[in-house]
C-alpha cells in the first residue's frame, strides 16, 4: 500500500533525509519513530504530495507521489502537527468543507461526514463551533478531516502532542481502531505510542532510517530478547551439573550459562537462562529447581523494552544487553506495553536554519488559519 525508495531530501545544505526505504502493507499501523529534527516531518510531507523528494521515489496506493500528486492526495487522509482548521466554522460544517475539497460527490457528503464524525466521537459536538472546543476534541476533528473521503491511507504526524493523558488514550484508541479498513503511518517521538498502537515501527534518526521491522522482532533481534537470572545453591552436590538436567527438559529455553560467583557464599551459583522469545517458562523453571532440591535465592526476569532498542538505534554506543528488570519478579516483569517513557533525545548534530520553502499546496484546505508550520 505504501512503498517508499531511497528518499533524499535536501534543504539547502541541510540534508533532511537520506536513502529512505521501507513498505506498509495494507491494513498495518506503521510507526515512524525518531527524535526531534530526525526527519519525521519531512518524509510525512514527501509521501503526502505536499513535499518534492530531492531524489528517490514513492508510491501511495499505487499512485506515485511526485508524478500523480492530486490522484494521492485523494487517496490519503492527513494530520499535520498543526491540524488545518477552521475556528469560525462547525464541526459538520467544517467537515462537509473538507468533503467537498476532497472530491466526495454530493450526494455522498452527509453520510462520509457522518461517518467520521461518529468514528471520531464528535456527535455531541457536532455543531459546536471548533475554536470553543478543547485541545482533544480539535484532534479529533483533526482525524475526522482526514478520513472523511475514506482514504485507504492515513497518515498522522505527532497526533496525541499537546494532550492530557485522558485524551492521549483516547486517540490512541482512535487510531487503532482505524486500522484493518486503512494503512496507517504514525509518525512520533514517543515510543510508548509505537509499542500501544504500531505493528511494525521504523525508526529514523539524523534523516537516515536505521530499523524497519515488526515491533517484536526488532527488540528481539536487537538485544537478545528475554533471560532469567537466578541464584541457586544448596541441596546436591554438582550444581552446576544438576541444574543442567533439572532444567534440560523444560520447552522454551535455549540456553543455560552460568555467571561470574563473584560476592557470592561457596554453595551459591548464578545461571542466566536464556528463553525462546514470547515465551513465559518463569514458574516452570523455579517448579523445576525446587523439585531438583535446590535452594532458589533469586529470580529476575530482563527484557528488552523499546526504550532500550530505541537508544541502541539513536545513539552510537555499542549495543548492549538489555537492562534488568528490577520492578519484575520471576513472572510479573513489566511488559513493554505499560512502560510510559517519553524521550525526547535531542539530535547531536546542530540544525541549520530553516529555510523558508515555499509549498504550492499546504494551503489546499487552509485558506486563511493556523497553517501547518514546518515540524
Ligand atoms: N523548511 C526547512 N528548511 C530548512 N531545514 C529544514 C526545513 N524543514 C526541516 N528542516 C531540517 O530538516 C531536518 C529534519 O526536520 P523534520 O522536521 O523533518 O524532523 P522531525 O523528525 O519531524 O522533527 P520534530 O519531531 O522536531 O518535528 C532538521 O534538521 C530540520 O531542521
Amino acid at each position: 500500500m505504501i512503498e517508499v525508495e531511497q528518499l533524499h531530501k535536501h534543504y539547502g545544505s541541510t540534508q533532511a533525509i537520506k536513502d529512505v526505504s521501507f513498505s506498509v502493507e495494507k491494513g498495518e499501523i506503521l510507526g515512524f519513530l525518531g527524535p526531534n529534527g530526525a526527519g519525521k516531518t519531512t518524509t510525512m510531507r514527501i509521501l503526502t504530495g505536499y513535499l518534492p523528494a530531492s531524489s528517490g521515489t514513492a508510491r501511495v496506493a499505487g499512485f506515485d507521489v511526485h508524478e500523480q500528486s492530486m490522484d494521492v492526495r485523494q487517496h490519503i487522509g492527513y494530520l499535520p502537527e498543526t491540524p488545518p482548521l477552521y475556528g469560525e466554522m462547525t464541526v459538520e460544517g467544517f467537515l462537509h468543507f473538507v468533503a467537498r475539497i476532497k472530491g466526495v460527490s454530493a450526494g455522498d457528503r452527509p453520510k462520509r461526514v457522518d461517518v467520521s464524525i461518529q468514528q471520531c466521537g464528535l456527535s455531541d459536538r457536532r455543531k459546536n463551533l471548533i475554536r470553543k472546543l478543547s485541545k482533544g476534541y480539535r484532534q479529533r476533528v483533526g482525524i475526522a478531516q482526514a478520513i472523511v473521503h475514506d482514504p485507504p491511507v492515513i497518515i498522522l504526524d505527532e497526533p496525541t502532542v499537546g494532550l492530557d493523558p485522558r485524551q492521549i488514550i483516547e486517540v490512541r484508541n482512535l487510531i487503532k481502531s482505524l486500522a484493518g479498513n486503512h494503512t496507517i503511518i504514525l509518525s512520533t517521538h514517543i515510543l510508548p505510542e509505537v509499542s500501544m498502537t504500531c505493528s511494525q515501527v521504523a525508526i529514523i534518526n539524523r534523516g537516515q532510517l536505521v530499523a524497519t521491522d515488526r515491533l517484536d522482532n526488532l527488540m528481539e533481534h536487537l538485544t537478545g530478547g528475554t533471560y532469567y537470572d537466578i541464584e541457586v545453591g544448596g541441596g546436591v552436590d554438582g550444581v552446576e551439573t544438576a541444574i543442567g538436567s533439572y532444567l534440560g527438559y523444560l520447552p522454551n529455553l535455549r540456553s543455560v550459562d552460568p555467571l561470574p560467583r563473584t560476592d557470592l557464599p561457596e554453595d551459591r551459583y548464578r545461571f542466566r537462562i536464556n528463553v525462546e522469545p514470547g515465551s513465559e517458562p518463569g514458574s516452570e523453571i523455579a517448579k523445576a529447581i525446587l523439585e531438583g532440591k535446590l535452594n532458589l535465592y533469586e529470580m529476575r526476569r530482563s527484557r528488552a523494552s523499546l526504550e532500550d532498542v530505541f537508544l541502541q538505534l539513536t545513539t552510537e554506543e555499542k549495543i548492549a544487553a538489555p537492562v534488568p528488570d528490577e520492578n519484575a519478579d520471576a513472572d510479573t516483569g513489566v511488559d513493554i506495553d505499560t512502560q510510559v517513557v517519553d524521550a525526547d533525545v535531542e539530535p547531536e548534530v546542530a540544525e541549520e536554519p530553516r529555510e523558508e520553502t515555499p509549498d504550492p499546496h499546504e494551503s489546499e484546505t487552509t485558506p486563511d488559519a493556523n497553517r501547518q508550520s514546518d515540524g
